[in-house]
């Protein structure tokens, strides 16, 4: 009978866990805005910008908000790593996809990485988080410009949205985290992975 109770009580307290990939090309600044997140939702000092240096392989990020542990993977983009990104595929609850927004030239690049990334099965039905990163600087274009070089209106099986944000002075880093929360508690695919990992528990793996 205890146990029972236990087991409820336990269920009704412990944090839903998901994971975030962060994705995007080289320098578009997606480690900047994990540090940021994590020195904003977690004891955990972020690192200053001056300390961060090109990702090669994965860095991970943990956060909790009151309801639910998020723990963030966020993947090199140089033209060589990107070909890693899709073994994090099959495990991701959600995608940000970031974009420098200061930088125009290498919007084409972004597209379509990011076109590859909604091609692959794997991340079929995931909810997509696309960040216009740097608002910061003067001349970045917004969410909603980016968003239309993008051109990304058939979505339709996946939740999306756009939001202008910066890793240095941390504009919409809380939007982030709300959007995320909300979206991936009534996503299809969350509900998928949840049986996936517990048939995976019933039979002992
Ligand atoms: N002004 C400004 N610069 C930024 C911002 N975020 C990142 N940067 C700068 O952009 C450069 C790349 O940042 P990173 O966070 O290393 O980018 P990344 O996307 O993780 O790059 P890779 O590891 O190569 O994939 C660095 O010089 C950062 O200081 C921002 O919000 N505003």
């Amino acid at each position: 009978m205890f146990s029972l109770f236990y087991g409820l009580w336990e269920y009704l307290v412990s944090k839903t866990e998901f994971h975030v990939l962060i994705l995007g090309i080289d320098k578009a600044g997606k480690t900047t805005l994990l540090e940021k997140l994590k020195a904003q939702y977690s004891s955990v000092e972020g690192l200053p910008p001056d300390r961060i240096v090109p990702t090669v392989g994965l860095n991970i990020g943990r956060i909790e908000t009151s309801n639910s542990k998020l723990v963030f993977w966020d993947l090199g983009g140089q033209p060589g790593l990107r070909s890693i990104w899709e073994k994090y595929y099959e495990e991701a609850h959600a995608v940000i996809f970031v974009v420098d927004a200061s930088c125009p030239s290498r919007f084409e690049d972004s597209k379509s990485a990011l076109e590859k990334v909604l091609r692959h099965e794997d991340l079929h039905g995931a909810p997509l988080l696309v960040l216009a990163n740097k608002q910061d600087l003067g001349d970045a274009v917004s969410a909603e410009e980016l968003a239309r070089y993008l051109d990304l209106k058939k979505l339709d099986e996946r939740a999306y949205t756009f939001e202008g944000v910066s890793g240095y002075d941390g504009t919409g880093i809380k939007e982030i985290v709300n959007w995320l929360v909300d979206v991936m508690e009534r996503s299809k695919r969350t509900e998928m992975l949840r049986v996936r990992a517990g048939v995976a528990n019933s039979s002992g793996a």
